[in-house]
């Protein structure tokens, strides 16, 4: 749909995570669903002048339901990769992610991911995590779930030695398994950094630098630097400090 196509519709429909704080996830009081991709979301639907509709999609559900149009724009922990990037264009990078491998803490012999060659790793179908877990760990096939949750699960269990994701992912669950039976622990070095971006449909120019306009609008007033502390700042479960830039994805 062009620009004006959405106008006309009265609403902007992102796709994105709902299940990945504090990307996009439920917050527990208001049930609502936010967080910073959420907030970038709202602000491409303000430029435009309409409501913010979010579609909550799987992984694997991203490129094909953005190719489809069921989604105006993706923004949902989606990583660049050379691969995806002949499929879709990508905005500016609105976040720079570290794809890290989360361990049993009991696993005393395994200290950094290439202690995981030839055992068995999980990790979400469709990410890129999936791709870095057979790119970056030497004999390993990863045994993929549709959710995180099915990945860690297979992990708390001991059906596999590694679970592959983003690190902020990972972050959470492990101070979700903190308190349970299966404390984790996270392995050090990253397998990979990865640029994320909003996906757009290839070749909609015009919804392309209109993502683009509102992002470095966000960049250049303070916005950006302000939302980031908001969800990942002092205070959050985070406590990060901002070491990256919205610019366009050096590929
Ligand atoms: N599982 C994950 O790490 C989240 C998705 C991943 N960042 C990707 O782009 O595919």
């Amino acid at each position: 749909d062009t620009l004006q196509d959405i106008k006309t519709r009265g609403k902007f429909i992102c796709g994105t995570m709902g299940t990945a704080e504090p990307f996009s996830f439920q917050d527990p009081k208001t049930r609502a669903i936010v967080g910073y991709e959420v907030d970038m979301c709202q602000a491409v639907a303000d430029s435009l002048g309409v409501p913010l509709e979010l579609k909550l999609i799987a992984v694997e559900a991203r490129i094909p339901e953005l190719i489809a149009g069921r989604v105006d724009v993706v923004a949902a922990n989606l990583g660049w990769s050379p691969e995806r990037a002949q499929q879709i264009d990508y905005s500016h990078q609105h976040f720079v992610s570290l794809q890290k491998v989360l361990a049993r803490e009991s696993d005393k012999d395994l200290k950094a991911p290439a202690d995981l060659a030839g055992k068995r790793v999980s990790a979400v179908r469709g990410s890129s995590s999936e791709q870095g877990a057979r790119k970056f760990i030497p004999n390993v096939e990863p045994v993929t779930f549709k959710d995180p949750s099915g990945a860690f699960l297979a992990l708390q269990q001991g059906k596999v030695s590694g679970f592959v994701g983003s690190e902020l992912m990972l972050v959470k669950l492990k101070q979700q398994a903190a308190t349970s039976a299966v404390p984790a622990k996270i392995l050090e070095p990253a397998l990979f950094v990865e640029p994320w971006g909003m996906g757009v449909r290839r070749g909609d120019t015009a919804m392309l630098n209109q993502v683009n306009q509102v992002l470095d609008g966000l960049e250049a007033s303070g916005k950006a630097a302000q939302i980031f502390d908001k969800w990942f700042g002092a205070g959050t479960p985070f406590n990060m400090k901002r070491d990256f830039r919205i610019e366009a994805i050096k590929g």
